[in-house]
């Protein structure tokens, strides 16, 4: 359970049984034919898989260089999130869970979860921060449609950590009938290992679209926003082993990978922000799916090798890149994604991505959900 010296359980006694139950189960079902059939079956007709890699001809021309990019946008629920919670449904049904607990920031993992539990007829309880249940309405809004319970959080940031820490506590009280499903490669042991093998339904897909399409089959770079780094951890599995460089983009406010120090929080090991007594600090990011201070155990170990390097964009270029997206190609992309794209603006024609590169963007989500916050900052 471990990415290097990364990742890890650190858990209360109380929820050992409970992690090692869910890693004894995935292990069984992962090499499970019957279960990876179902899951690969409601992926195609259920979420839409596969995923379309869309070259963004328009916005390709006026950068110099060739943009791909990766729809997960289009999935059914409108994120990547939905990869992730057919798969722990899935195992929740298969373990014979009563219901699932979630959290949520941006409410596209609550959304997917929610969904997931009318699909398979279990009851579903999502743990929110009061700010983001602000920030989200639209989300809390389907979250309930779907027949979820969301729990307001008004504890600490009041953002994605405090429900995190609160759907922790909650599971502890009921780790026997509850499953924990887990948003991101965040978490104890066998989460992160289990969400990414879960997300990697994105790289593994990009890959043979990429070797399809492309003359040279892999593209230069491969490009992801990192909130806790499930779409990025997903998609650079299906390209850590091939000559692509691999570019994480944090959020300014939210960058654990590149401004965070080693500490623990939620289970398990990695690179948080902390002040100098070891507290970990809130992060600030308009986009709340990218609002954690900090990163999964898996890119800390990429960015220790250097076969992953991680930058930042601030909230500003984020929104740019949304509109500069909407307004050359008909696509408006979740804040989180535009993050991405972000850095491949400033970056294009410089020798960070050299003028005729070839360059794979994962769209991890889609902007209804943002529409107020784009509306608010731009002119129109
Ligand atoms: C559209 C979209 N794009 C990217 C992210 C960042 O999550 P990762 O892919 O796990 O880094 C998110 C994260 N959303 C989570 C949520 O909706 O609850 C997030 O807030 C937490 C699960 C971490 C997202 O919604």
């Amino acid at each position: 359970g471990r990415f290097g010296r990364y990742g890890g359980r650190y858990v209360p006694e109380s929820l050992v049984p409970a992690c090692q139950a869910v890693a004894d189960e995935f292990a069984r079902a992962w090499s499970d034919p019957g279960f990876r059939g179902s899951l690969a079956g409601l992926l195609s007709v259920y979420a839409g898989r596969p995923t379309p890699l869309t070259p963004a001809l328009r916005l390709s021309a006026e950068l110099d260089v060739t943009v791909l990019l990766k729809r997960e946008d289009l999935t059914h629920t409108g994120s990547h999130k939905i990869n992730n919670v057919m798969g722990q449904a899935l195992l929740a049904r298969r373990m014979g869970r009563a219901r699932l607990i979630a959290e949520t920031g941006a409410g596209m993992h609550g959304v997917a979860t929610a969904t997931a539990g009318a699909l398979l007829g279990l009851p579903v309880k999502v743990f929110m921060g009061e700010r983001d249940v602000e920030r989200q309405a639209h989300n809390v809004f389907r979250m309930r449609l779907l027949g979820a319970e969301v729990v307001p959080v008004s504890t600490g940031s009041r953002t994605l950590k405090d429900a995190t820490s609160e759907a922790m506590r909650h599971w502890v009280a009921d780790a026997d009938e509850a499953y924990y499903c887990v948003g991101s490669v965040i978490g104890p042991h066998p989460y992160p290992m289990m969400v990414r093998e879960f997300q990697r339904v994105i790289g593994d897909e990009a890959r043979r679209q990429c070797a399809a399409e492309l003359p040279a089959a892999v593209p230069d770079y491969v490009v992801a926003c990192v909130g806790g780094g499930s779409n990025a951890a997903g998609t650079f599995a299906g390209f850590v082993g091939t000559a692509a460089k691999l570019v994480g983009v944090e959020a300014e406010g939210g960058a654990g990978a590149s401004n965070g120090e080693i500490g623990v929080l939620h289970g398990f090991q990695s690179l948080f922000l902390q002040d100098e007594d070891g507290h970990i600090e809130e992060a600030h990011s308009m986009a709340a799916g990218l609002d954690y201070p900090g990163v999964g155990p898996e890119h800390a170990h990429l960015r220790d090798l250097g076969r992953a390097r991680y930058v930042t964009v601030s909230d500003a270029e984020a929104i740019a890149a949304a509109v500069r997206l909407a307004r050359t190609e008909g696509i408006l992309p979740a804040i989180e994604s535009a993050h991405a794209l972000a850095w491949v603006i400033r970056a294009a024609g410089t020798s960070d991505l050299p003028a005729g590169s070839t360059v794979l963007v994962t769209l991890s989500g889609r902007g209804d959900k943002d529409v107020a916050t784009l509306m608010a900052e731009t002119e129109l």
